[in-house]
């Protein structure tokens, strides 16, 4: 048999009272696209910031190509072949294809000369092969997403990297980009490549891997064959119980109008209308999803909803009652609840400890005596919201910033919906999650609308916009370009309308434009 690649071996990481990587091992071979699944908190990504030279481990060996390395930095990494592509793309929006590519090289690094054209035809030849087709003088913030992704595989290529670690690399792509880049992945590894990709989409690991590695709170539990297991058997090994991700919906009772958008206008950071002139009534007892590709105007709405972004134009009325330029206290007041897609640096502060964090926007609600903060109050409440909404690990002092993605986005759901809003924003609202949070989420979503509250869900995950809203709204490029009813709604359909090429016209026929 072949030797792996890439050989880590009882690898050990811990954190002050967490055992991230309690003796890993984890062999990657040769053309093979390899996933890593386990819950939010398992220690996958510990384990590849490990493996990229960004965490330093304190007990293990790790081996390429029977070789002992160290990996003490991801330009030691690099060097040993091994590549990471984070979710956030680390490109600069003003430099073009090439420009990003090539930057931080040395002129040692293209055999003593530097020129731009000999780096555009490498990368010309490059993405030829792959299949990743790209044109190098292309300015990045010109690129879509799915584009911008391809460029930085060409960086790695272009740097001779064996191996490529990808995380959840799919989840700002639409269906159609997906297709692409697993045809991508395909391809790499046909090429001897080594791929490895970190993903909670169990349907995506059935269809394009071949070897899947379970992590559980910090141990490998199994290694197993793509084509001998299932996506049920990949929940249960990784939750250690069985997960039911159906959507068992009671009937809906609509009610009046909760969250009235009328004709909003939104500009972005760079004075760019972001939003245009958007209209949009949610119900009681409602779901409606608003599905799109990130960047077409989501976030900016959400925030102009809960004026945290000012209104150029337009009126947004909650319960019959104008709260456009209302304060953001006021609006939490008034029991508007938001939970934005960047759990990171706008839901949450990293500092603080769990605590509050959990009562963030709603520490007036906390004063006891003299004015104080009464921190034993704030003490059970996050308990309980940490037990009914599974944070781990199960410490109110710990700081937000330690928590795992999927661990901070329950913090931030369990704060919004513990408000018993009327109306709920809710952004990217499983992004990151593992199955077993993923299904605790939809069922919080859902027991809302069951309750008559309105929902805004703002996805860039069609499953989850399927799944859950009653109604569809897609946008793109800040208009809403078509309204479907849940039943109505076709996967393909919705992704095309993502990407501008679809549209409902106004007697209800569609076309598709190329
Ligand atoms: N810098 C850190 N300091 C302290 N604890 C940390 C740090 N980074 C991670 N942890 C902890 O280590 C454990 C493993 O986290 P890790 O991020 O590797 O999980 P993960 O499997 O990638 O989770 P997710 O799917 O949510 O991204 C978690 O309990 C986390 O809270």
């Amino acid at each position: 048999m072949m030797d792996p690649f890439l050989s880590a071996r009882k690898i050990v990481k811990q954190f002050p009272g967490v055992m991230a990587n309690d003796h890993v091992d984890f062999d990657v071979e040769r053309g093979e696209i390899h996933a890593l699944l386990g819950e939010n908190g398992a220690g996958k990504s510990t384990l590849m910031q490990i493996l990229y030279g960004l965490y330093s481990r304190d007990s293990g060996e790790i081996l390429v190509d029977g070789s002992p390395v160290e990996l003490a930095t991801p330009a030691e990494s690099i060097q040993a072949g091994i590549g990471m592509i984070h979710q956030e793309f680390m490109l600069v929006r003003k430099f073009s294809v090439t420009e990003n590519i090539i930057l931080g090289l040395k002129d040692d690094d293209h055999g003593g000369h530097l020129d731009l054209a000999t780096a555009s035809a490498r990368i010309s030849k490059l993405s030829a092969s792959y299949g990743l087709q790209v044109d190098p003088n292309e300015i990045i913030e010109h690129l879509p997403v799915g584009v911008q992704q391809r460029v930085e595989i060409l960086k790695l290529l272009y740097r001779k990297a064996t191996m490529l670690i990808l995380d959840e690399p799919t989840a700002v792509l639409t269906p159609q980009e997906t297709k692409a880049f697993f045809k991508v992945l395909r391809k790499l590894a046909a090429q001897g490549h080594a791929v490895v990709i970190v993903t909670h989409k169990l349907h995506e690991i059935m269809e394009i891997s071949d070897q899947v590695t379970i992590m559980r709170d910090g141990q490998v539990v199994t290694s197993v064959a793509t084509r001998d297991s299932s996506e049920a058997e990949l929940a249960r090994l990784m939750v250690g119980r069985d997960v039911e991700l159906g959507t068992d919906r009671a009937t809906q009772v609509l009610g009046a109008p909760v969250l009235d958008i009328a004709n909003l206008t939104v500009k972005d950071e760079r004075g760019y209308t972001a939003v245009h002139d958007l209209s949009l009534v949610l119900h009681a007892g409602e779901i409606v999803g608003l599905a799109g590709v990130d960047g077409n105007g989501q976030s900016e709405l959400a925030q102009a909803l809960m004026n945290l972004r000012p209104v150029q134009s337009g009126q947004v009325t909650l319960l019959g009652r104008d709260i456009t330029h209302a304060s953001p206290a006021a609006h939490i007041a008034a029991r508007l609840a938001y939970v934005p897609a960047d759990r990171r640096h706008v839901g949450t502060v990293a500092e603080l400890p769990i605590t509050m964090n959990a009562v963030l926007g709603d520490q007036g609600s906390y004063t006891g005596r003299l004015g104080l903060l009464d921190f034993d109050r704030i003490r059970d409440f996050t308990k309980t919201l940490m037990k009914r909404f599974d944070v781990r690990p199960d410490n109110p002092d710990y700081s937000a910033g330690k928590l795992s993605g999927g661990n901070l986005q329950k913090v931030q759901m369990g704060r919004a919906i513990s408000a018993d809003p009327v109306a709920m924003i809710v952004e990217q609202p499983t992004r990151g999650l593992d199955v077993g949070a993923i299904e605790a989420v939809w069922g919080e979503i859902l027991a809302q609308r069951d309750a008559g509250k309105a929902v805004l869900l703002i996805s860039a995950e069609l499953q989850e916009i399927l799944n859950l809203a009653d109604r569809i709204a897609v946008i793109y490029e800040g208009r809403i370009v078509g309204i479907l009813s849940a039943d109505q709604a076709e996967i393909s359909q919705i992704g095309l309308m993502m990407t501008g090429s679809y549209h409902t016209t106004e007697n209800g026929a569609h076309h598709v434009t190329a």
